[in-house]
C-alpha cells in the first residue's frame, strides 16, 4: 500500500448544450494536480494549496468536504493530507470544484487499495460539489471520474451511463477571465419550463446521445441547442452570440456555454476544424478588453489518473 500518490484531475465540460445537469465530457490536458498522503494521525487535513486562494478548512474546501464524507463512512485506521496544485480557475465553468472534489476521493481510494468503484467515488465527490454550487449534480464529476462522455441517469440513486466518443470529435474552448459562480448562474434559471421548450430539449438530448453512439456528426450538429439555460445565462458572457455565430460559420458542429460559464466550448469533426474554430474564438474575443485563454482538446477517455 503506497503512502503518497500524485494525481491529475481533469477539467470537464458539463451540459454539452442540451443536457443540463446530466451530460458532460472530459478534457485532455487541462486539469489540477493533487498529492494525497497517508498519515498515522487520523483525520483529513489540507496542507498545501497553490495556484488560487482557496480555504484550507476541510469543511469549506470541496476537496475536504468530499474526502471527509468518504472518510467518515469508511473509517480507515489512518488519516490523509491533501495538497492541491490548482490550475483550473474557480468559477471558470470547466469544473474547477469538481476536479478537487473528485481528486481527493480518488486519491484516498487509491491509497486504501481501491475499495470503492467509480460510482461510489462520484457519490462522495457530489457532497463537495453540492457545497460549491448549492446543488447536488454530477455532470462535471462523472466525466472527471469515468472519462469520455457521461450521462447522469439519476443522482438518487446515483446511476451513471458511459457514452461512446466518435473518433474524430475535438473540443475547442475559450475561457474569458471573468468569474461566474455556479450558484449564481443557477439562480437565474426559471423554476418552470414551457412544454414546447421541454419537448425541444429532450428531443435534442435523445438525438445527441444517439449521434454519439452512431458517430453521426450531422445529428450531433442538429442536437446541441440548449433552450433551457443558455437564453438566461448568455447575458452574463460578453460576446456570446457573436462568438457562437462565428464559430458555427467556421464549421463547428455546435457551440454552447460550458457548464455555468463563462467558458464557451465548441465541438468539431477533426482537429483541423477545431484549430480553425480556436482562431475564430481568438479573433472575436481580441475585440474585447477581457483577458482570455483558448484550448483545443481531445475528449479524454481516461479521466482522473495517478501520475
Ligand atoms: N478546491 C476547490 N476548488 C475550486 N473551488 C472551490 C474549492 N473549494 C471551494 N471552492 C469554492 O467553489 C466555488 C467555485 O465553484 P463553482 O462551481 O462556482 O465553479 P466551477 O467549479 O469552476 O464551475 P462549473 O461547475 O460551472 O464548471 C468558489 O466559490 C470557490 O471558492
Ligand atoms: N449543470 C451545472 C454545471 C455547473 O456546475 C450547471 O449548468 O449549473
Amino acid at each position: 500500500m503506497s503512502t503518497a500518490i500524485k494525481i491529475f484531475s481533469p477539467a470537464t465540460v458539463a451540459n454539452v448544450g442540451c443536457g443540463f445537469d446530466v451530460l458532460g465530457f472530459c478534457l485532455d490536458t487541462i486539469g489540477d494536480e493533487m498529492l494525497i498522503r497517508k498519515t498515522t494521525a487520523k483525520g483529513i487535513k489540507i496542507t498545501k494549496i497553490e495556484g488560487f486562494d482557496l480555504p484550507y478548512d476541510v469543511k469549506e474546501n470541496v476537496a475536504g468536504i468530499s474526502a471527509l464524507a468518504m472518510y467518515e463512512d469508511l473509517k480507515p485506521n489512518c488519516g490523509f493530507e491533501i495538497e492541491i496544485y490548482k490550475k483550473i480557475k474557480p468559477g471558470s465553468g470547466i469544473g474547477s470544484s469538481s476536479a478537487s472534489a473528485a481528486g481527493s476521493v480518488f486519491g484516498i481510494n487509491a491509497i486504501l487499495g481501491f475499495p470503492l468503484n467509480k460510482t461510489e467515488l462520484t457519490f462522495y465527490a457530489m457532497k463537495g460539489e453540492a457545497f460549491a454550487s448549492k446543488s447536488e449534480h454530477a455532470d462535471n464529476l462523472a466525466p472527471a471520474i469515468f472519462g469520455g462522455f457521461t450521462l447522469v441517469k439519476s443522482t438518487h440513486p446515483l446511476r451513471i451511463l458511459e457514452l461512446p466518443t466518435p473518433k474524430n470529435l475535438y473540443a475547442t474552448l475559450i475561457h474569458p477571465q471573468i468569474e461566474i459562480k455556479t450558484s449564481e448562474a443557477r439562480a437565474l434559471l426559471p423554476d418552470k419550463l414551457k412544454l414546447s421548450s421541454a419537448i425541444r430539449q429532450w428531443a435534442n438530448i435523445g438525438s445527441l446521445v444517439h449521434g454519439l453512439h452512431t458517430s453521426d456528426y450531422e445529428l450531433i450538429k442538429e442536437s446541441m441547442t440548449d433552450v433551457v439555460a443558455e437564453p438566461y445565462r448568455k447575458e452574463l458572457i460578453p460576446y456570446f452570440d457573436k462568438l457562437k455565430a462565428a464559430v458555427l460559420k467556421a464549421g463547428a458542429l455546435g457551440c454552447a456555454i460550458s457548464g455555468s460559464g463563462p467558458s464557451i466550448f465548441a465541438l468539431s469533426k477533426g482537429k483541423k476544424t477545431a484549430k480553425i474554430v480556436e482562431q475564430v474564438m481568438n479573433h472575436v474575443y481580441s475585440e474585447s478588453d477581457i483577458p482570455f485563454e483558448t484550448y483545443v482538446s481531445k475528449i479524454n477517455q481516461e479521466g482522473i489518473k495517478i501520475l
